[in-house]
C-alpha cells in the first residue's frame, strides 16, 4: 500500500495541473508527484506511464464510428492533455492525419458551431476593431512562434465557413507541431470573424459567429491591417501563416505583407513548393531537369498561377532566362489559352500569356483554341491542372500527350476528389501505365502492367511545419522565394520513387517528421544565404534545426 502524506490544500496551480493542457499528466503524474502537488484524491489512483495513457487514447479514438467522431475524440484528446495527442498522433500518424486534418478538419469546419466544446485559439472580431491590440495582448500565453490565421472565406474546396474556419489554423498547427515539432505551447490559431457569405451559416440559431454579411472593400482592408499592425507590436518576431483566404484577398494581402514583416501564404507558396517537388522528382525520374519539360497549366487561379511563378524561379535557377522559362508554360483558363491579346486578366496572368501573335499561327479556325488544341500544338511532357473542372484530362487529350512523351507527367491536383481533373487511373490506363502523376486529393494506387503504383498527394503539409522549424530555429526574418524553391528540391530529394520505381514522387507520409528535418535544414540555409537570417555554419544550422523541436514526453518535474 503507498503511503499517503498529508498534501497542500488544492489552488489554482492545482487547477492548472489538472485541466491546462499543456501541463496535464493525468494519471501519468508519479505518487511522488502527487503528494508534493496535492494530487491525491483529484485523479483516478492508477498510474501509468504516456504509452499506456496511449494505448487507452487507441482504444476510445477506435471505437468511434464516423470521422467526425473520431475528430471530436482527438481534439478533446487535444483541449485535455496535448502530450499524449501529439504522441498518439506520432505512433499512428497514417490514421491520424485525414482526422486532426485534411479531409475531416473541414467537416469540422461545417460543424464548428455544433461541435463547438473548449475555447483554443483567439477569435479576433470586426465588433472588436480599434481594439485589436487589446484583443491580441489576451491571448492564452505570452510567447509565439508560429501564428496561422484565417477568415474562413475559402475554407478547401467547401467555400465559406465564417468563423468555423477557425478549424484550419487549429489543424495546421496541430501539423506544426507533430511533424515540424513548434512547441504546442507556442502556436496560436487565429480567426478573423468579418462576418460570412454562407446562407446557411447566418440561418443557424446555434452559429457561433458575428451573424452579418461578410465585411469587404476598404473596410476589410483596414481591419485586417489593424491586425497585422497588432501582431507586430505584441509579437514582432513570429511567423504569420496566412490560410484559406479567398483568392480576391490572398495575393493582395500576400504582397502587401510579405517584405514587412516574417510571413507566407500557405495556399500559394505551400502549395507552389509541395507541385514542383513532385513535379522535380518526375523529373529526377526520367533523367530530365524541369527547365527540359514543356508545361501546359490548366487553372489560372491564385493557386495556378502561385505554381506557374514557383515553376519559374526553377527553370531560371536550373540556368534558363525568365523569357525561356515563360516560354514553356502555357496556362489554359475557362476562356483558352492565356495570351497577350486578352483584356481580362490580372497582372499576376498577366505575366503568363503567351505572345498572340506566336499562338495565331496555329489558332484554330473556328475559335479560340481548347485544352485539345493546346495539348497538340505545345506537346507537354507536363500537364498540370488546377481549374476545379472535374475530368477536364479527357482521354483525348491524355492520349495526345502520351503521343509525345514517354513518360507523360500528369496532376490533376483539383480538390476535393469530386473536382479532381482526371482519376489516376485512367491516366495509367490512357498512357500504358506510363504515366507519373500527382493528385491533390488522396487517391489509391494505380493497376498498371508493372503492378501498382502509388499516387502522390500534392499537400502543402510537406512544406509548411518545416518552414516553421526552420524560421524558429535560426530565427528568421524574412520567408523569401528561395527558401520555398529550397523546400521544393529538399522534399523532392526524399521522394519515394527515387529507390522505389513504383513509389510515389513524394515522399512517404510516414516519414514526414523525418523529411521535414532535412527540408528545414535546406530552408534555413537558403534564408541565411540571401541574408534573412544571421550567418551560421552548416554544423550549427542542423544542430539548431534538431534542437528546436519539441517532442511529447513528460520530463522530470523539478
Ligand atoms: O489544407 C489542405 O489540405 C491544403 C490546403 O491548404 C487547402 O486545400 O486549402
Ligand atoms: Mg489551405
Amino acid at each position: 500500500m503507498p503511503t499517503i502524506v498529508p498534501s497542500p490544500p488544492a489552488t489554482a496551480s492545482t487547477e492548472r495541473l489538472l485541466h491546462d493542457p499543456l501541463l496535464a499528466r493525468g494519471t501519468a503524474f508519479t505518487p511522488a508527484e502527487r503528494t508534493a502537488l496535492g494530487l491525491h484524491g483529484l485523479i483516478p489512483p492508477a498510474v501509468e506511464d504516456l504509452q499506456q495513457q496511449v494505448d487507452r487514447a487507441y482504444v476510445s479514438f477506435r471505437a468511434q464510428n464516423t470521422d467526425i467522431r473520431r475528430h471530436i475524440n482527438v481534439r478533446a484528446l487535444q483541449d485535455s492533455n496535448e502530450v499524449v495527442f501529439y504522441e498518439l498522433i506520432r505512433q499512428h500518424v497514417g490514421e491520424l492525419l485525414p482526422i486532426v486534418y485534411t479531409p475531416t478538419v473541414g467537416e469540422a469546419c461545417e460543424r464548428f458551431s455544433a461541435i463547438y466544446r473548449r475555447p483554443r485559439g483567439l477569435f479576433v472580431s470586426y465588433l472588436q476593431r480599434g481594439h485589436l491590440r487589446e484583443v491580441l495582448r489576451n491571448r492564452p500565453r505570452r510567447d509565439v512562434d508560429v501564428v496561422v490565421v484565417t477568415d474562413g472565406q475559402r475554407i478547401l474546396g467547401l467555400g465559406d465557413q465564417g468563423i468555423g474556419g477557425l478549424g484550419i489554423p487549429i489543424g495546421k498547427l496541430s501539423l506544426y507541431t507533430a511533424l515540424g515539432g513548434i512547441d504546442p505551447a507556442r502556436t496560436l490559431p487565429i480567426v478573423l470573424d468579418v462576418g460570412t457569405d454562407n446562407a446557411d451559416r447566418l440561418a443557424d440559431p446555434a452559429y457561433l459567429g458575428w451573424r452579418h454579411h461578410r465585411v469587404g472593400g476598404a473596410d476589410y482592408d483596414a481591419f485586417v491591417d489593424e491586425f497585422v499592425e497588432a501582431v507586430r507590436a505584441e509579437l514582432p518576431d513570429v511567423l504569420l501563416q496566412w490560410e484559406d483566404f479567398a483568392t480576391e484577398h490572398a495575393l493582395p494581402l500576400l504582397e502587401r505583407y510579405r517584405e514587412r514583416l516574417l510571413t507566407f501564404n500557405d495556399d500559394i507558396q505551400g502549395t507552389a513548393a509541395v507541385v514542383v517537388a513532385a513535379l522535380t522528382a518526375a523529373c529526377v525520374a526520367t533523367s530530365s531537369a524541369v527547365r527540359d519539360q514543356r508545361i501546359v497549366m490548366v487553372g489560372a487561379g491564385s493557386a495556378g498561377v502561385g505554381v506557374c511563378e514557383q515553376i519559374v524561379r526553377t527553370m531560371i535557377a536550373q540556368g534558363d532566362t525568365d523569357a525561356q522559362a515563360r516560354a514553356r508554360i502555357q496556362v489554359v483558363d475557362a476562356v483558352g489559352l492565356l495570351t497577350d491579346d486578352r483584356t481580362d486578366l490580372s497582372p499576376a496572368q498577366r505575366r503568363l500569356a503567351q505572345p498572340a501573335a506566336a499562338v495565331r499561327a496555329w489558332w484554330p479556325a473556328d475559335g479560340a483554341p481548347d485544352l485539345l488544341a493546346v495539348v497538340q500544338h505545345a506537346r507537354p511532357t507536363a500537364l498540370l491542372g488546377l481549374s476545379t473542372a472535374a475530368g477536364a484530362f479527357t482521354e483525348a487529350v491524355v492520349r495526345a500527350m502520351a503521343g509525345a512523351a514517354r513518360r507523360p507527367i500528369i496532376m490533376p491536383l483539383s480538390n476535393p476528389t469530386s473536382h479532381s481533373e482526371a482519376d489516376p487511373q485512367d491516366l495509367a490506363d490512357w498512357t500504358g501505365g506510363a504515366a507519373l502523376v500527382a493528385t491533390g486529393s488522396p487517391f489509391p494506387p494505380m493497376r498498371t502492367a508493372r503492378g501498382e503504383v502509388a499516387v502522390a498527394q500534392c499537400n502543402n503539409i510537406y512544406v509548411f511545419p518545416a518552414i516553421g522549424l526552420a524560421a524558429v530555429a535560426i530565427g528568421a526574418r524574412r520567408i523569401t522565394d528561395p527558401m520555398l524553391t529550397a523546400a521544393a528540391d529538399a522534399i523532392a530529394r526524399n521522394a519515394t520513387i527515387h529507390t522505389d520505381p513504383r513509389g510515389a514522387v513524394l515522399p512517404a507520409l510516414d516519414r514526414l517528421a523525418d523529411v521535414a528535418i532535412d527540408v528545414a535544414i535546406a530552408v534555413a540555409t537558403a534564408a541565411i544565404a540571401d541574408g534573412s537570417a544571421d550567418p551560421r555554419s552548416p554544423e550549427d544550422i542542423e544542430r539548431l534545426v534538431r534542437a528546436a523541436r519539441w517532442l511529447p514526453g513528460y520530463p522530470p518535474l523539478t
